[in-house]
């Protein structure tokens, strides 16, 4: 059995000290007999004592049941013995009934011959009723010793029972000022702990505690009303007008903040999720029979009293069996919460069934009902104390895990984003590769990283020295930084792994640096040595990076110099496949796509382009009297004597065996002759060896220029390929120019 809490025990002292308080005037001094008689027609009191009214029937048990729903007049005989012995002190003598819901209620004295009279009303209370009266008083007026018969009128409408009390002044007083303060506390009480709810509220911003105000203001209402204050208060006595309905009606509302918050205690979701569905709509029934009880006429006041009963039994049914299944699930304060909602649930039907004489009337059965209530919104108001402290905790964890998520999400789109502009390497320029691998690692870290700026700088990256830097502006403190502290940084580069240090730029303070040292993350480059180079991201001295900042810096490092090498690779493979391994000049393919896009060029341009066909004269006999090794060497050197000739834009490849293509993009025949005479006594004066076995050897070349309108390249290539045939036949070594 699950341990009692200290806030449990505190509730019990609570309950005790408020039963010690003494609620009611127990006990009068002075015996009473009292007799019934009920008539539908109107009776003075001489005629009812006549018995003209009807026979009074005698009433044991010092109590009155009045039977509800009738409409009836009631007359309540009330005789009493005074011996003269109380009045020593005190003359006046108080008749005290308890405070029940009936709309009229006369006492009528019989004093020298006539009769005093004074009328009270529960939901409409009179100017000489005191704000707090303990319940209606009559201050007698001096009566005379021996027997006294008084008649007390009553119209209700729902069932009470009534149990007049006579007592000597000062006794009621004494009894009913202690009423008064215990009634004061406890209102007092509901009110603060609402305020109490409310200032928690402001503070966590937690509807619970807005439920929990709900609940303490309408157990501070329901309490006024029950007792009938809440009538007596300036500015809402219109609230009587409601009568009995308008007293269940709160009654049903307050129920539904009580199982609303049950519920919330409870915490069922996933234990009992069919009983939690059912606590989930229970307090809007509630509120839909608060609005029936409103709804129906006044004459329903007895059905309506009965169906309010049934509703707090099934409330209170239900909060029990959540709490009863909380405690076996070992929820906090279930135990005290299980015996508080048994105990509302007791003293809510005890009452009624009191007003139809079933229960004996006694303290706790006419107020256990109002202890109860009171002590249930203490009680919630300890346990919603208790989970500020748990609230908070969850709403950090609810936002540190949503930052988390915010995060991350952040970082994966990021990294799709890198990786997406990573794959557009492989289409980018030959020179661009690196540079743009470094300048997108640059620009997708920043917006991931907090940072003041970061830099890239490689070397002997892919043949290249690098140093980018983000924001460019930065770039010169970083040049001067690695100026100053390149050996310190090549020997953090070692070690592969990430690092923070704290770097300055080589300035001395006061030389136009605007931030001498700064915090630096090193993630070094991945690449063949004897290259290095690492990745930095700058922060201010005091901002230091964690591991998830360090690892993603690297893991975005990696895959960038990854892309970078990849892209070269395809770069070297792509190159290689378009060159002819032995002259290293392009190959048949290759120079097809780069002609036809010359051309199409030279065409949109309107601008001249000439083709060269060049070949080697009687290379087989080269072959042949020296071999195919220096055959080869004849073709290198050919193939170098010709790129040297070139300009930036001048093509040149391998169109055959030993036949050579060259277009000249801008220049026209005269210009291409010349190119192919200067080409040809190149060729003649080289020599492959040395001494008497150095190899000659010439070319002949055949020229053909691009006509105006056209714009692709066979026509161009077969007129160029005749006028090497017409050189051929002339007997070679010499230029020869295609017709135009
Ligand atoms: N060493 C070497 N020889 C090659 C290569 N490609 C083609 N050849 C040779 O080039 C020679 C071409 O001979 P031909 O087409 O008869 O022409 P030629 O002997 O140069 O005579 P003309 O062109 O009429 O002056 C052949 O013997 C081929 O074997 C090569 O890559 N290396």
């Amino acid at each position: 059995m699950p341990q009692m809490d200290p806030k449990g025990w505190g509730l019990v002292l609570l309950l005790a000290m408020l039963a010690w308080s003494g609620l009611v005037v127990a006990e009068g001094s002075v015996p009473l007999r009292l007799a019934l008689l009920s008539t539908e027609a109107d009776y003075s009191p001489e005629e009812v004592l006549a018995g003209r009214a009807g026979e009074f029937r005698a009433l044991p048990g010092g109590r009155v049941l009045l039977p509800g729903g009738s409409g009836r007049t009631h007359w309540i005989r009330i005789e009493a013995e005074l011996d003269g012995q109380a009045d020593a002190h005190d003359p006046h003598r108080v008749l005290w009934f308890d405070r029940v819901p009936v709309a009229e209620f006369e006492l009528h004295v019989p004093v020298d011959g006539g009769w005093w009279r004074q009328s009270r009303s529960f939901f409409a209370p009179g100017p000489e009723e005191e704000l707090l009266a303990s319940g209606f008083v009559f201050l007698l007026p001096p009566l005379p010793d021996g027997k006294v018969v008084m008649l007390a009128q009553v119209r209700n409408r729902v069932a009470v029972s009534l149990r007049p009390i006579l007592e000597s002044e000062w006794r009621y007083r004494l009894g009913d000022r202690r009423m008064t303060v215990a009634l004061s506390a406890i209102y007092a009480g509901l009110v603060v702990l609402a305020l109490i709810g409310l200032a928690l509220f402001a503070a966590m911003r937690e509807p619970l505690y807005l439920k929990f105000v709900g609940f303490a203001l309408a157990a501070w209402l329901l309490l006024t009303a029950v007792n009938g204050h809440l009538y007596a208060i300036p500015g809402l006595r219109w609230l009587g007008i409601s009568a009995s309905p308008g007293l269940f009606a709160l009654g049903h509302a307050t129920a539904a903040c009580i199982v609303l918050l049950a519920r919330q205690f409870a915490g069922l979701g996933a234990c009992a999720p069919r009983l939690d569905a059912i606590l989930g709509w229970t307090p809007w029934l509630l509120l839909a029979l608060a609005a029936l009880s409103l709804g129906l006429p006044l004459a329903a006041a007895d059905v309506i009293q009965v169906g309010s009963t049934a509703a707090w039994a099934g409330a209170g049914a239900l909060c029990i069996g959540s709490s009863a299944i909380a405690l076996r699930h070992g929820r906090p304060l279930a135990l005290p919460m299980l015996l508080l909602w048994f105990a509302l649930l007791v003293s809510a039907c005890a009452r009624p069934l009191v007003s139809y004489g079933w229960l004996p009337q006694n303290v706790w059965t006419m107020y256990g009902f109002q202890l109860a209530l009171v002590a249930s919104v203490f009680l919630l108001m300890l346990g919603l104390t208790g989970r500020v402290m748990e609230f908070r905790k969850q709403r950090d964890r609810a936002r540190l895990a949503k930052e988390q998520a915010d995060a991350s999400l952040k970082t994966e789109q990021g990294r799709r984003r890198f990786a997406e502009s990573l794959a557009a390497l492989r289409e980018a320029d030959n020179g661009d590769i690196e540079w743009l691998a470094f300048r997108r690692l640059l620009e997708s870290l920043r917006p991931l990283v907090p940072q003041q700026g970061s830099a890239v700088l490689a070397f002997g990256y892919h043949g290249l020295d690098l140093l980018l830097a983000e924001p460019i502006a930065l770039k010169e403190r970083y040049s001067r930084m690695l100026g100053a502290r390149g050996g310190t940084l090549k020997g953090l580069c070692r070690s592969r792994n990430p690092v923070q240090v704290l770097l300055d730029d080589g300035q001395t303070p006061g030389e136009g640096s605007s931030h001498e040292r700064g915090l630096f993350a090193v993630v070094p480059l991945r690449m063949d040595k004897p290259g290095w180079g690492a990745l930095l991201i700058e922060r201010q001295p005091w901002e230091s990076f964690d591991h998830n900042e360090l690892r993603l810096a690297a893991e975005f490092a990696a895959m960038a110099t990854q892309a970078a090498d990849e892209a070269a690779a395809a770069r070297e493979l792509r190159r290689k496949a378009e060159l002819d391994s032995l002259t290293g000049a392009y190959n048949r393919h290759a120079m097809d796509t780069l002609l036809a896009r010359a051309m199409a060029a030279a065409h949109a341009a309107h601008s001249p382009l000439s083709i060269l066909f060049v070949d080697l004269d009687h290379f087989k006999q080269v072959n042949d009297r020296h071999g195919h090794t220096v055959g080869d060497q004849c073709l290198r050197v050919l193939a170098e004597t010709i790129r040297r000739m070139l300009g930036p834009d001048d093509l040149f490849g391998r169109y055959g065996g030993e036949e050579f293509i060259i277009v000249l993009p801008g220049r026209a025949a005269e210009q291409a002759r010349q190119f192919g005479e200067r080409l040809r006594v190149t060729v003649s004066e080289l020599r492959i060896g040395e001494g008497e076995d150095a190899v000659r050897f010439t070319v002949s070349i055949g020229i053909a220029g691009r006509q105006a309108s056209e714009h692709a390249a066979q026509p161009v290539i077969d007129r160029a390929d005749r006028a090497l045939y017409t050189a051929k036949r002339s007997g070679r070594n010499q230029v020869q120019m295609a017709p135009s």
